[in-house]
């Protein structure tokens, strides 16, 4: 096993936590060969069901022994709430090898912090990945610590490239990445459940509003994807004057939406500086 070692598909990986991040992690890499499945090592605090039925899903290994599953792993992956990062860290003391790239996806805690609780100087890499990884549609803002080598950036970037795009960033940008990109599919769940729900008050079949708002979101983020027009123009574009969708926009602006979503987008930021904030 060498530390340094660029990813490939017998590089193995372990997973500190085994919740949704993880999940659509594991979806992803798997669907897409990048590592074989029993290469990956999944461990959490205490839900052996839930560690089953991820072993069962990917063909994973389930590690009840966390200094197993560090020793085992060439890449270290803390996965855990804010919350819960100091104590497992802590735990991990001694077992970390000086050299041993370390990846957290955890929202708002620096790698400075890691560093103190894990004790070590090493090569720690902070991401912001989110859940559309499942799908290999995430977006990932990365940022290294001094200690990470130029191969094991390559490795990290390799790593969450295979599940989506990456951006390399300062870490003082991950807060505001975590509100917008990291947070950002649920603001979009939400604003699919008022659209289907709305569809289907109206008298559509429930499946018929699900698809009809699905295929509309997917066509709209295409659209801003291919299209070189700003959104601002896209929007003008489906706007006729004095129409449908003049009407409807009204009373979005009546609701104040291009606001709402904003100070959304700032206040989770704002939290993720929150999260980090309690342990600095
Ligand atoms: N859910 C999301 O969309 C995203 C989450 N994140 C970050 O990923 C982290 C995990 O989030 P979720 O997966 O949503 O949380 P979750 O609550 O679904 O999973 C957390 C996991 O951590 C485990 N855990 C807690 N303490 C532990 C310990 N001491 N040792 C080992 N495992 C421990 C739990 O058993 C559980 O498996 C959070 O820090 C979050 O900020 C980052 C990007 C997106
Ligand atoms: O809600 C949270 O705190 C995490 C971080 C980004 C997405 N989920």
């Amino acid at each position: 096993m060498s530390d340094h070692s660029t990813l490939s598909f017998d590089t193995r990986i372990g997973f500190l936590g085994a919740g949704s991040i993880v999940e659509a992690m594991l979806a992803g890499i798997l669907k897409n060969e990048l590592i074989a499945p029993e290469r990956i090592f999944v461990a959490n605090r205490s839900d052996r069901t839930r560690l089953r039925r991820l072993a069962e899903t990917f063909g994973v290994n389930a590690c009840e022994d966390k200094a197993a599953l560090v020793e085992q792993s060439d890449i270290l992956i803390l996965a855990m709430k804010p919350k819960d990062a100091p104590d497992a860290c802590r735990s991990l003391r001694g077992l970390v090898r000086p050299e041993q790239l370390v990846i957290s996806v955890v929202a708002g805690v620096s790698t400075a912090c890691i560093s103190d609780w894990l004790g070590t100087n090493g090569p720690i890499v902070r991401t912001m990945p989110n859940t559309s990884s499942a799908v290999g549609l995430s977006v990932t803002g990365l940022s290294a610590n001094r200690s990470v080598s130029e191969e094991q950036l390559r490795a990290a970037t390799a790593l969450f490239e295979a599940i989506g795009s990456v951006h390399i960033v300062p870490e003082d940008e991950l807060d505001i990445i975590t509100g917008l990109s990291g947070s950002g599919p649920a603001y979009i769940y939400y604003l699919a459940e008022a659209m289907e729900g709305a569809g289907a008050e109206a008298g559509l079949s429930r499946e018929m509003a699900r698809q009809l708002t699905v295929q509309t979101l997917l066509g709209a983020a295409q659209m801003l994807l291919h299209s070189s027009d700003e959104p601002a123009l896209l929007r003008k574009k489906v706007t006729s004057p004095g129409g449908t969708t003049q009407a409807g926009l009204e009373v979005l602006d009546s609701y104040r939406f291009q606001q709402a979503v904003a100070s959304a987008v700032l206040r989770a930021a704002e939290r993720a500086r929150e999260l980090g904030a309690q342990y600095r």
